[in-house]
C-alpha cells in the first residue's frame, strides 16, 4: 500500500507548504502543514476559542462517528519561532493521499498563539518527526507516518517541495522520476525527534566542495536554510549589496543581484541550490530589496536544512533504515 498527496506553497515566498488531510467520518478536510521537525498532529477544532478560530477550517469530533476522546490526555507544544499551541486529544481515522490510519491521535487545540491565529492558510500541523518527540501526556502518541509505516509497501516517505508550484509527499514508495540525480543516503539520527544528519562539506558558486562537515536537520516545517555564521559570511561575501538588516533580522540585498548557488555534499552526492532559490522574496510588496533564503543559525543552536534546501532535492525519509536520501532535482 502507498499514499500520494500534493502539497502547495502557501504564498509567493514559499513560506510554508499546505497539504489536504481528511479526518473523521464523514471526512472533514483540513489544510495542514507537514512538518518533519515535530511529531504532533494537531488541528484547529470546535474546541478552539471562536476569537482564535475565525478564518480557519475546523475539526469537529462531535460530528465524526469514529471520533473517540482519549480521556485524561493533553498536549502542549512550543516551536522554534516561539509559536505555541495546546489542548486535548481524540483518536479518529486520518487519511493522507488515499492511505488511512484508523486510530490516529488527533490533538485538538483549545489554545493557539497569535502566529497561528493569523496564519489562516493552515489549520494545524502533521508532525512527521520521530515518535520520541511527541508532546502528549501522560502517554505520548505515535505520528501518522509511524502508525502507517508497517502497512506501507516500504517504511519511508519522500518530500518533493517546489518553488511556486505543486509538489508532493509520497508514502511507501520512491518516484525516482521526480529527481535528476542519484539518491545519496546517509544515516539519520532520530534521538531528538528530528531527522538529523551530517553533510560532508559545502561550496559557493559551483566551486569544489570543501570537507567542512555540517550537522543539522532536514525540516519541512522551516522556511529557510539556517547555517553557521562562517558559512553565511562565505556565501554573502560574493553578494555585493548584501548587508544585515536589523528590522528584517536577516541578510538582505538588491533584488537585481545575480546570486551564486550553494552546494552541500550528502551521501556521496552533491546537492546544489540555485541562486534563484536563495532569493526568498522582496522584504515587502514591490520593494527592490530582497531577503536571503540562507540565514544564520547562530542563535538557534541547531542547523536547519529547511524548505530553501529541500526545494533543490527529492528527499527520502527512510524510517526502516534510519537514513535520509537526497537526490538533485
Ligand atoms: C527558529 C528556527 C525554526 C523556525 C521555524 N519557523 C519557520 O521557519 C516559520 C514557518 C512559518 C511560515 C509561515 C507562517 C508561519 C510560520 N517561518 C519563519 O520563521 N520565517 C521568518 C523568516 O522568513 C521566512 C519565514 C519553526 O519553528 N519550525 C517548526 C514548525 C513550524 C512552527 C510554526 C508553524 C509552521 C511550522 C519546526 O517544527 O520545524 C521546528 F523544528 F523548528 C520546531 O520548532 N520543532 C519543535
Amino acid at each position: 500500500q502507498t499514499g500520494s498527496a500534493n502539497t502547495n506553497p502557501s504564498d509567493s515566498a514559499d513560506d510554508e507548504y499546505i497539504t489536504s488531510v481528511s479526518i473523521g467520518t464523514p471526512a472533514q478536510v483540513l489544510p495542514l502543514d507537514f512538518d518533519t521537525g515535530s511529531s504532533d498532529l494537531w488541528v484547529f477544532s470546535s474546541e478552539t476559542p471562536k476569537s482564535s478560530a475565525s478564518g480557519h477550517t475546523l475539526y469537529s469530533p462531535s460530528k465524526s462517528s469514529t471520533a473517540k476522546k482519549l480521556s485524561g490526555s493533553t498536549w502542549s507544544i512550543e516551536y522554534g519561532d516561539k509559536s505555541s499551541s495546546s489542548g486535548d486529544v481524540y483518536t479518529d481515522v486520518v487519511t493522507i493521499g488515499g492511505f488511512s490510519v484508523k486510530t490516529q491521535a488527533v490533538e485538538s487545540a483549545t489554545k493557539v498563539s497569535t502566529q497561528f491565529v493569523q496564519d489562516t492558510v493552515i489549520s494545524g500541523l502533521v508532525g512527521l518527526g520521530f515518535d520520541v518527540g511527541n508532546q502528549v501526556s501522560p502517554r505520548p502518541q505515535k505520528t501518522w507516518f509511524s502508525n502507517a509505516a508497517n502497512s506501507l509497501a516500504e517504511p519511508l516517505f519522500t518530500a518533493d517541495l517546489r518553488h511556486q508550484e505543486t509538489g508532493s509527499y509520497n508514502f511507501g514508495f520512491i518516484d525516482t522520476s521526480l529527481a535528476k540525480g542519484t539518491i545519496g543516503y546517509t544515516p539519520a539520527d532520530g534521538s531528538e525527534g528530528y531527522w538529523g544528519f551530517t553533510a560532508t562539506g559545502y561550496s559557493v558558486g559551483g566551486a569544489k566542495l570543501n570537507r567542512n562537515s555540517i550537522t543539522g536537520i532536514a525540516d519541512t516545517g522551516t522556511t529557510l536554510l539556517l547555517l553557521p555564521d562562517n558559512i553565511v559570511d562565505a556565501y554573502y561575501n560574493n553578494v555585493e549589496s548584501a548587508q544585515y538588516d536589523d528590522s528584517q533580522e536577516g541578510v538582505v540585498f538588491d533584488c537585481s543581484e545575480d546570486l551564486p548557488s550553494f552546494s552541500f555534499g550528502v551521501g556521496g552526492q552533491t546537492i546544489t541550490i540555485s541562486g534563484d532559490l536563495l532569493n526568498l522574496t522582496p522584504i515587502e510588496e514591490g520593494s527592490s530589496t530582497c531577503f536571503g533564503g540562507l540565514q544564520s543559525s547562530a542563535d538557534i543552536g541547531i542547523n536547519i536544512f529547511g524548505d530553501v534546501a529541500l526545494k533543490a532535492a527529492l528527499v527520502v525519509f527512510d524510517l526502516g533504515n534510519e537514513r535520509l536520501g537526497w537526490a538533485q532535482k
